[in-house]
C-alpha cells in the first residue's frame, strides 16, 4: 500500500549529518527527510541532540562558537551550508519558535510588524499583522489592544504571538523547540490545535519531551537516543523514524519500544 506521508514532496533532506561542539560529537550520522505539510516530532532522552539538530535546519548553530556541521542538509535541493547561502534568508524561510515565549518589549502590533520591516516587506502592514494574528489563533483576544505591550499577555498568548511573528514573514517551515513546556495545560491544547491548523500551510518540526504530545500532533516521529562512544562521551543518534502511528504502535527497534513504554529515559 502506498504510504501517503513518505510519498509527499521532501522539503528538507538530512544526509549523513554529524554535529560537533569543538571535539565533542553531539549528533552522529543522521539521515532523515522532512515531507511537505507534515508535522514531524523529535523525541528522545535528554542530551540526545534533538535541539542541536533542529537548530541546524535554520543555521542557528552558526551563532554557537565551535559548532560544526558535517554531511549535508538540503532545503529544496540547495545545500543550506553552501557559502553562497545567506543565513538571514534561510531563517526567513525556516522560522523558529522557542521553549520560552520571547516577545520583544514592544506592542503586540509591533511584535508582528517588526520582522516584516526587517524582511523588507512593502505591502499592507495592518492587513498582514491581522492575518498573522488570525492564523496564530490570537486575533480575537488582542484585536482591541494591539498597542499594549506583548509582555502584558499570558504565557500561552505570548507563545501564540511568537508564532504570529514567525508566520508573518511567510516561512515554509516552522521549527518548534519544546514550544509548550513553559505553558499550562489549556495553553498547551491551544498550541496543539494551532499546530494542526498550521500544517495546511507550513511544514513543522517540533522537539518535545511529551510523548503524548508527539502522538497527538505529528504525522511522523523521529526517536533519538544517546550512547557512550569511544572515550566515554555520549553522542546522539537517530534510532528510528517512521509514521507516528508505527512508532507508537509497532516500532521496529526494541530501544524505541522501551522508550515509548517508559522503560528508560
Ligand atoms: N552550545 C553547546 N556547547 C557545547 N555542547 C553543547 C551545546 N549545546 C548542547 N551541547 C551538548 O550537546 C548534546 C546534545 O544537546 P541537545 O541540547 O541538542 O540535546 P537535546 O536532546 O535537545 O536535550 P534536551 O532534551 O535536554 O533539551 C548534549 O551533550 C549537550 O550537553
Amino acid at each position: 500500500m502506498a504510504n501517503t506521508h513518505t510519498d509527499r514532496e521532501i522539503v528538507i533532506k538530512t544526509d549523513n549529518v554529524s554535529i560537533f561542539y569543538g571535539a565533542f560529537q553531539a549528533v552522529r550520522n543522521v539521515f532523515l527527510d522532512i515531507p511537505k505539510n507534515n508535522v514531524v516530532s523529535f523525541i528522545g532522552p535528554s542530551g540526545c541532540g534533538k535541539s542541536t539538530l533542529l537548530r541546524c535546519y535554520n543555521r542557528l548553530n552558526d551563532l554557537i562558537p565551535n559548532a560544526k556541521v558535517q554531511g549535508e542538509i538540503t532545503y529544496r535541493g540547495t545545500n543550506l551550508y553552501d557559502s553562497k547561502v545567506d543565513p538571514v534568508e534561510v531563517r526567513r524561510r525556516i522560522g523558529m519558535v522557542f521553549q520560552q515565549p520571547n516577545p520583544f518589549p514592544k506592542s503586540i502590533y509591533d511584535n508582528v510588524a517588526f520582522g516584516l520591516k526587517i524582511a523588507g516587506f512593502t505591502g499592507n502592514f495592518d492587513e498582514r499583522v491581522e492575518q498573522s494574528l488570525r492564523k496564530a489563533a490570537l486575533w480575537e483576544e488582542v484585536k482591541d489592544k494591539l498597542q499594549q505591550s506583548g509582555l502584558s499577555l499570558s504565557g500561552g498568548q505570548q507563545q501564540r504571538l511568537c508564532i504570529a511573528r514567525t508566520i508573518a514573514v511567510e516561512p515554509e517551515v516552522i521549527l518548534m523547540d519544546e514550544p509548550c513546556s513553559a505553558l499550562d495545560p489549556i495553553s498547551t491544547v491551544q498550541i496543539e490545535n494551532l499546530i494542526h491548523e498550521l500544517k495546511d500551510r507550513f511544514t513543522i518540526i517540533i522537539v518535545t519531551h511529551n510523548m503524548q504530545q508527539a502522538a497527538r500532533v505529528s504525522d511522523k516521529t523521529a526517536f533519538f537516543n544517546a550512547e557512550a562512544g569511544e572515550g566515554g562521551s555520549r553522542f546522539g543518534y537517530l534510532v528510528e523514524y517512521d509514521d507516528t502511528r508505527t512508532i507508537f504502535g509497532s516500532p521496529k527497534e526494541e530501544r524505541t519500544q522501551e522508550y515509548i513504554s517508559g522503560r528508560f529515559g
